[in-house]
C-alpha cells in the first residue's frame, strides 16, 4: 500500500513548550513535519483522525504526578479514541524559569547575580525584585512542580492556568504593563521576544523529570519513531504495556482479583492510576502499566504472557478491558538534546 501521507507529529504548542522540545529531539526536522496543537486533547484528535502519524503528550512528572489531561484522553470514556495506543516513551529533565519583565523601578542593587553553585539552594533565589508581579501564567503541571518557589517569593500572587508553558510565556510578553510573568522553559525565554529571566530553576527538585508518551493510530502501517540515544549507550530491551479496566463496583476484592492475575503471571507493575469511570459515581477506571519482558509482536514469550493475561482477567472479571499499547522501556535513557 502506497503511503503518500507526510510524516507528521502533533504536539502541545505553541513552539517552545516542553512538548515541542521533546518532539524536536525525537523527531528531527525536516525528516518529520511537526504540527503544534492548542491542547493535549487536540493531539489525540489529530492522531485519531489520521492527520498525524504520531502525537507526543506529557504523561507524568516525577514531582507532581500524572498529567490528568492525558489520562483523561487515554480513559476515553466516550469512545472517541478507540484506535489510539502508546508506542514509545521519552523522558525529559525539566528546569523551569520565571520569565517576565524586569521592574524598571527596582534598584540595581536588588538584582543579585545568579550563583551557579553545584548544589543549588531550593527554592532558588530570584535574580531581581519580583514586587511588581501581579499574576503568573503557566501550565498547571509547572505550577505544581514549582510550589516552594511560589510560596516563598510570590505568595498571594494570582496563578492563572493556561494550556502550555509557551502559551504562558507569550501572554506574559504581551502584557505591556510588565506586571505578568510566566513559568516556562529556558527555550521560551529565547524564542518569545520581550521577556527577561527573573529566576532560574524554580522547580522544587533538581531531579524534576517528565515522561512523555508517543501515541499512534492502531492499524496504521507503523514506522517506528527514531530511537532516542541512551544515557549509558546500552540498547537492551525491556518492554512495558498499559491497560485500562473497571471492576465490579460492589464486589469485595474485585480489584485485588485483577491485580492477582498480574502477580500470577509474574508481570511487574510500574504504575497504577485511576479516574472516575463515569459509569456510576465513585466507581473507578484503573490504568495498570507493567513490564512484559520481550518485544510484543516479535517475542513469543511476551505475546503469550499478554494472551494469558487477557484470558485470565476475563475470568475474574475485569470490565471495559482495553489494551493501550506496548513500548520499549526508556527509563534509563534521554532524548537527543
Ligand atoms: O506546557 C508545556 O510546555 C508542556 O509541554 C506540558 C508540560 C508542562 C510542564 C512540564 C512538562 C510538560
Amino acid at each position: 500500500m502506497a503511503t503518500s501521507k507526510p510524516k507528521t507529529v502533533a504536539f502541545l504548542g505553541p513552539a517552545a513548550s516542553y512538548s515541542h522540545q521533546v518532539t524536536k529531539s525525537a523527531f528531527p526536522e525536516p525528516e518529520w513535519e511537526l504540527k503544534a496543537t492548542t491542547t493535549i486533547r487536540d493531539v489525540f484528535d489529530v492522531v485519531q483522525a489520521g492527520d498525524a502519524t504520531y502525537g507526543v503528550v506529557p504523561f507524568e512528572n516525577s514531582t507532581h504526578g500524572t498529567v490528568t489531561f492525558t489520562l483523561d484522553c487515554l480513559a476515553d470514556r466516550s469512545d472517541t479514541y478507540t484506535d489510539i495506543a502508546v508506542c514509545s516513551e521519552i523522558y525529559l529533565d525539566v528546569h523551569h524559569f520565571l520569565l517576565g519583565k524586569i521592574d524598571p523601578q527596582a534598584s540595581s542593587s536588588s538584582s543579585e547575580p545568579h550563583a551557579t553553585s553545584e548544589i543549588q539552594e531550593r527554592p532558588s533565589k530570584p535574580l531581581t525584585s519580583l514586587a511588581h508581579i501581579q499574576r503568573i501564567y503557566s501550565h498547571p503541571q509547572a505550577f505544581g512542580q514549582s510550589g516552594l518557589f511560589l510560596q516563598k517569593y510570590l505568595k498571594g500572587v494570582e496563578l492563572i492556568d493556561v494550556s502550555s508553558t509557551s502559551k504562558a510565556a507569550a501572554l506574559a510578553a504581551a502584557d505591556e504593563t510588565g506586571t505578568s510573568a510566566a513559568i516556562a522553559g529556558e527555550i521560551a525565554a529565547s524564542l518569545v521576544d520581550g521577556l527577561d529571566i527573573l529566576a532560574r530553576n524554580v522547580e522544587d527538585r533538581d531531579d524534576n523529570t517528565t515522561r512523555f508518551f508517543v501515541i499512534y493510530r492502531k492499524g496504521e502501517e507503523q514506522q517506528l519513531p527514531p530511537l532516542t540515544t541512551t544515557r549509558s549507550g546500552e540498547e537492551e530491551g525491556k518492554y512495558k504495556s498499559l491497560v485500562s479496566f473497571t471492576v465490579a463496583h460492589r464486589t469485595p476484592g474485585a480489584l485485588a482479583d485483577v491485580l492477582d492475575c498480574f502477580k500470577k503471571l509474574a508481570l511487574n507493575l510500574t504504575s497504577i492510576n485511576s479516574l472516575p469511570s463515569l459509569i456510576e459515581p465513585f466507581q473507578y477506571l484503573f490504568f495498570v502499566e507493567f513490564e512484559v519482558g520481550g518485544i510484543p509482536g516479535a517475542d513469543v514469550d511476551a505475546d503469550e504472557r499478554l494472551r494469558n493475561l487477557e484470558e485470565m482477567v476475563r475470568g475474574v472479571p475485569a470490565e471495559r478491558w482495553r489494551f493501550l499499547g506496548s513500548w520499549k522501556d526508556m527509563s534509563s535513557k534521554s532524548p537527543r538534546m
